[in-house]
């Protein structure tokens, strides 16, 4: 039987965040076996076919040309992920990672336009001005590049086979200044920061030592 503190769940978010392939969708599958928690991964596939186009795909062949398209729709289907109601869920990355992470790399990378960014940046400050997003705690899998590298080569996915080391050490760079080094972009939560270059079987430990600070969270 649920205890009474099970009973009264307050809507609460937690939000996984890291570089490509530290291991999100990984963790997000262990809590959502192990847990009461809902899990909700990343829409990755309607980035890779929205009506039969693949805009994940087009960004990494033109950055310049298609980073506008792939990161409007990202902004789009991350909102959709945090408006969904259950009272307390998991989420693979946010919103604010979409801008803060990808659109500035993008952008600081010159790899955007000036007026693309103005404009991503006028509809992301509507948004978390005009709707309420809120998260309660974010999960940092702090992982380095070269790990992730190799995690990325062995799941092989088609659009990504383009990514070099270096992008990866640029997504690391401004996933640390933002949560570790806490300069750059404000925080919408709390951060609790795992290491996860580890194995599997250690990486199961880490989150089993780290399940009470996530799940207090949540009440549960
Ligand atoms: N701790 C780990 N050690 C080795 N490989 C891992 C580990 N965690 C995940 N992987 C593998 O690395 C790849 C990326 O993991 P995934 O969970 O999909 O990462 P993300 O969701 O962050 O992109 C997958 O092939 C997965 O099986
Ligand atoms: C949020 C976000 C993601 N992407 C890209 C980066 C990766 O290629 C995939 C997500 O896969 P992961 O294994 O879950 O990291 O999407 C992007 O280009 N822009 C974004 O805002």
């Amino acid at each position: 039987p649920k205890s009474q503190s099970q009973l009264n769940l307050i809507n609460c978010t937690i939000c996984i965040e890291g570089n490509i392939a530290s291991g999100k969708t990984t963790c997000l599958e262990y809590f959502g076996k192990t847990s009461n928690i809902e899990v909700l991964t990343e829409p990755v596939s309607k980035w890779r076919n929205v009506r039969g186009h693949n805009p994940l795909a087009l960004m990494y062949q033109d950055p310049e040309r298609w980073g506008i398209t792939l990161q409007t729709y990202v902004q789009l289907t991350m909102l959709d992920r945090h408006m969904l109601s259950s009272p307390v869920r998991m989420m693979e990355r946010s919103i604010f990672s979409a801008k803060y992470i990808f659109v500035e790399n993008l952008f600081k990378s010159g790899k955007m336009p000036e007026v693309d960014y103005a404009v991503l940046s006028e509809w992301f400050d509507w948004l978390t001005t005009n709707i309420s997003i809120p998260v309660d705690l974010i999960v940092y899998l702090q992982t380095s590049p070269q790990t992730c590298h190799e995690r990325l080569k062995q799941r092989c996915r088609e659009e990504e086979k383009v990514i070099p080391l270096e992008y990866l050490e640029s997504i690391h760079q401004l996933y640390e200044d933002w949560l570790i080094k806490q300069s750059s972009s404000p925080l919408p939560a709390p951060v609790l920061v795992i290491p996860a270059d580890y194995d599997l079987q250690k990486m199961l430990h880490q989150y089993e030592e780290s399940r009470d600070k996530i799940l207090a969270a949540s009440n549960l």
